[in-house]
């Protein structure tokens, strides 16, 4: 393990009544950097996540974070070390206002503590620091607005700043265009670049002309294992690669 890579991941196996679903995967996710995990339906992206992410434990292997095995940690556990998956478990409070979504997000990360000093005053700190997160992910306008009304990407947009407010390290991003039109596309691309100016980010993606874009580091998965490593530009270019991608009509 060296310093320069915040993800290690070693023999790491995912079986599933005997089916290997990930096998023998070594993955090594570099500090600062956008890397994308790609690959035909089946090939065993979901899982790997669901792994990295603690939603899984794995069959054998092992998964070390900043060099600490964290292969038998719960979710909450590997959060609070700074390791956060967005889109799944950071839910929207649907009835509550967008800007009171973050502050809750926010004073979780405070603890119980916080509760006995000053409150009204912290409540207007942490209203402040709220609204800086929805500056930073563009929806301040929506504030006031009950986020159940708040539009598809910009609810998307909602959960990316819950996530910010616990302040990660590194982001774990399942499918983050998942059912959004080109224009919201566009906006949450330039968040999580935005976003992962000082963290690292791991992410699902389909699209792959968001992969293209964002990622700068590509794992290929196929059938478990890895496929190819690299840009976008040379995992694209490697015949297995392709292959995979024909053989599932995906490409
Ligand atoms: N809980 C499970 N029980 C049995 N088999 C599973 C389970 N989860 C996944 N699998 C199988 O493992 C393989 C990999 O699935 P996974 O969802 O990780 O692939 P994926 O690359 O994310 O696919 P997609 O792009 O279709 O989402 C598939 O063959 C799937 O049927």
């Amino acid at each position: 393990m060296t310093s320069e890579n915040v993800i290690e991941t070693d023999g790491l196996t995912k079986e599933f009544k005997g089916f290997r679903a990930v096998n023998n995967v070594r993955l090594k996710v570099r500090r600062g950097t956008i890397h994308a995990l790609i690959g035909p339906n089946g090939a065993g992206k979901t899982t790997c996540f669901n792994l990295i992410t603690k939603f899984l434990q794995p069959t054998t292997g092992r998964i070390l974070y900043n060099g600490r095995d964290i292969t038998a940690s719960r979710p909450h556990e590997i959060a609070r070390m700074g390791l956060v998956r967005s889109f799944q478990i950071s839910a929207v409070f649907p009835h509550l206002s967008v800007l009171e979504n973050v502050r809750v997000a926010l004073q979780r990360t405070l603890g119980t503590a916080y509760h006995f000093w000053k409150p009204e005053r912290s409540v207007e700190v942490l209203d402040d620091r709220a609204m800086d997160l929805l500056e930073q992910v563009g929806v301040q306008s929506y504030a006031k607005l009950p986020a159940v009304e708040l539009p598809y990407g910009r609810k998307r947009a909602l959960e990316i700043a819950t996530t910010l407010a616990l302040d990660p390290e590194m982001l774990l991003l399942d499918e983050p265009m998942a059912g959004m039109g080109r224009e919201d596309i566009k906006r949450i691309s330039d968040l999580i670049q935005r976003v992962a100016k000082d963290r690292t980010v791991l992410m699902v993606e389909h699209n792959l002309s968001v992969v293209a874009d964002l990622s700068d580091r590509i794992t290929v998965l196929a059938r478990g294992e890895i496929l190819a490593e690299g840009s976008y530009a040379e995992v694209s270019k490697d015949p297995a690669v392709v292959e995979a991608y024909m053989g599932t009509g995906h490409g």
